[in-house]
């Protein structure tokens, strides 16, 4: 497990580490300090030749800056201290480390006032890397004043820059900008990386991100309460595939959507699906729409439900499971689906069908119309796949609002309404019923165009569809989809231009890379 910890989860691991554990907050903050110093190195092999400035605010971040500032001073590095703040208000092993970098004959510089800020802009230009230990976890205001003036000077400067547990101005649990932030070239979290890391706009502040052991014991991490992580396949369990399977044994996925117009969508989530390694697919489409959904993916089935004459499907053709005379292992709805009245009345009828269902894009549009039916579902595992504009649709709350604290809103609404809950968009979110949640890392902007959340559909509906159990499926499904993406832009020219298809080998190539569990 890689948890990702709020600001006051952190706290409380460092108080108990010195507290109960008895390990000292002095020696904490020297394997913090000194996890920074081992990564200037090695991502600066000429730092002997450099001039490191480094920037301290008046609490533990600047009592790390501190830390490095002893270490490179004694290494000969020529290391210029600013302190934000008083240094007779230091306080704590801030203040001791304080005393201890100065005892060795270190300089430092205080900016306090306009005489000393106007200087900055000279100390930058003259630094060869800059160390940001002004805020960390304790940030707990909007950044304002002479703080603010150094955060925009020091972005301004476009000089390296290694961010101290966080790029200051960043709220530890939410990734939001309060007021301004750092934006850093490395950054080096200690014990565990926080919510922040991996959330938007936040994760774009912190560069390459380090974690680094500075002695806190494994279980303190690990406690139940810290019910978020990230996602990664270390913990996934795929069944295995037997040599002498046949496509029987690798379920039968029933694709529910199309409508005139929107006919690529279904297909888009059927080859996902295959590159999966699902065994057999139906693809059930408006009338219309079939030969198109079929000559775009000839290895799926398809069923023709009868149309409205926009093209949507006709209410009587509400029981397609029946019609199709058999049962899915699994239903994916929504892509392409529209929102006519007999999509609607289609969706009524499938959340009290007792079935694993998979449901986007207008699926979602039609249940935030319907919320009762919400309530009401049957279907022993239901994962809804919304991006932030179709969650707003749902549950209520605003773009805005959902963006600046996707994780709360998320678990809050995964566990209300008894769903597993993938909220799209930089750093999916996905959240159980039973209050985890997960960040992923993977993902590029080239996923930011049509077609690639019906390629998430069919990927999650396609594990499942094999007997992955829902939580690895969502999660792995959400992980290589992200993944594809990052290939396609490395080996295929970049991520802008890209074309939702082009994931589709390198999906099949990371489902194939995965360890399987024997079975
Ligand atoms: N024992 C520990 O608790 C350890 C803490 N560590 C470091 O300590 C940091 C947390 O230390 P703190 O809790 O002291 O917090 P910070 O050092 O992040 O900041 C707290 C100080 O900043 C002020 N402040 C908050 N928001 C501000 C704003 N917007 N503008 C100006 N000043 C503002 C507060 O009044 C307080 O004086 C971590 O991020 C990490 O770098 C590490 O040294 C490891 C051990
Ligand atoms: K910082």
């Amino acid at each position: 497990m890689q948890p990702l910890l709020t600001a006051e989860q952190m706290r409380r691991v460092d108080q108990d580490t010195i507290e109960r554990f008895g390990l000292p907050g002095m020696v904490l903050m020297e394997n913090a300090g000194r996890a920074c110093v081992d990564l200037l190195y090695a991502r600066l092999p000429d730092l002997a030749r450099r001039r490191v400035l480094i920037l301290c605010g008046g609490g533990n971040n600047g009592g790390d800056g501190l830390v490095i500032a002893r270490w490179l001073r004694d290494a000969g590095v020529d290391t210029r201290v600013v302190l934000f703040t008083p240094a007779d208000r230091l306080t704590g092993d801030a203040a001791t480390n304080q005393r201890l970098y100065t005892r060795l004959g270190g300089e430092l510089r205080e900016a306090l006032h306009e005489e000393d800020l106007a200087k900055l802009p000279s100390w930058l230009g003259h630094a060869g890397v800059v160390v940001d230990a002004l805020l960390g976890t304790g940030l707990e205001r909007a950044v304002e004043g002479h703080f603010a003036l150094a955060i925009e000077q020091l972005n301004a400067s476009r000089k390296p820059v290694l961010a101290v547990d966080l790029p200051s101005g960043i709220h530890a649990d939410t990734g939001q900008i309060l007021g301004c932030a750092v934006r850093a070239t490395w950054c080096v979290t200690f014990a565990a990386a926080k919510i922040a890391h991996y959330t938007h706009p936040g994760a774009e502040h912190c560069g390459e991100i380090t974690v680094a052991p500075i002695g806190i014991p494994r279980p303190m991490l690990e406690r139940p309460e810290h019910t978020v992580s990230l996602n990664s396949p270390a913990r996934w369990h795929p069944p295995a595939r037997s040599p002498a399977s046949h496509k029987g044994n690798h379920g039968h996925l029933l694709i529910l959507g199309g409508s005139r117009g929107k006919g690529g969508a279904p297909a888009l989530a059927a080859m996902a699906a295959q590159r999966m390694g699902s065994g057999l697919i139906t693809c059930a489409v408006p009338r219309s729409v079939q030969p198109q959904v079929a000559s775009l993916c000839p290895e799926a089935m398809t069923f023709a439900m009868d149309e409205e004459s926009d093209g949507g499907i006709l209410p009587e053709h509400r029981g397609p499971c029946k019609q199709l005379g058999f049962n899915p292992s699994v239903v994916a709805v929504g892509p392409g689906l529209g929102t006519g009245g007999g999509a609607a009345e289609l969706i009524a009828q499938l959340m009290i069908t007792p079935l694993p269902m998979v449901m986007d894009a207008d699926a979602l549009n039609l249940l935030a119309l319907q919320p009762g039916l919400l309530r009401a579902h049957r279907a022993p595992e239901l994962v809804l796949t919304p991006h932030p504009g179709e969650f707003s649709r749902l549950c209520g709350h605003r773009v805005e609002e959902i963006q600046a604290d996707r994780v709360t809103i998320a678990r809050n609404f995964a566990r209300s309404w008894r769903v597993w809950l993938v909220l799209k968009g930089a750093g999916t979110v996905i959240a159980s019923p039973d209050n985890r949640v997960w960040i992923n890392p993977t993902g590029n902007h080239g996923l930011a165009t049509g077609g690639s959340g019906d390629l998430l559909t069919g990927c999650i509906a396609g594990l499942m569809a094999q007997g992955w159990s829902l939580q690895d499926a969502t999660l792995a499904g959400v992980w290589m989809h992200g993944r594809a993406a990052e290939l396609s832009a490395a080996e295929q020219g970049g991520a802008a231009g890209m074309q939702s298809r082009d994931l589709l080998p390198y999906l099949r190539r990371l489902r194939n890379q995965l360890p399987q569990t024997t079975p």
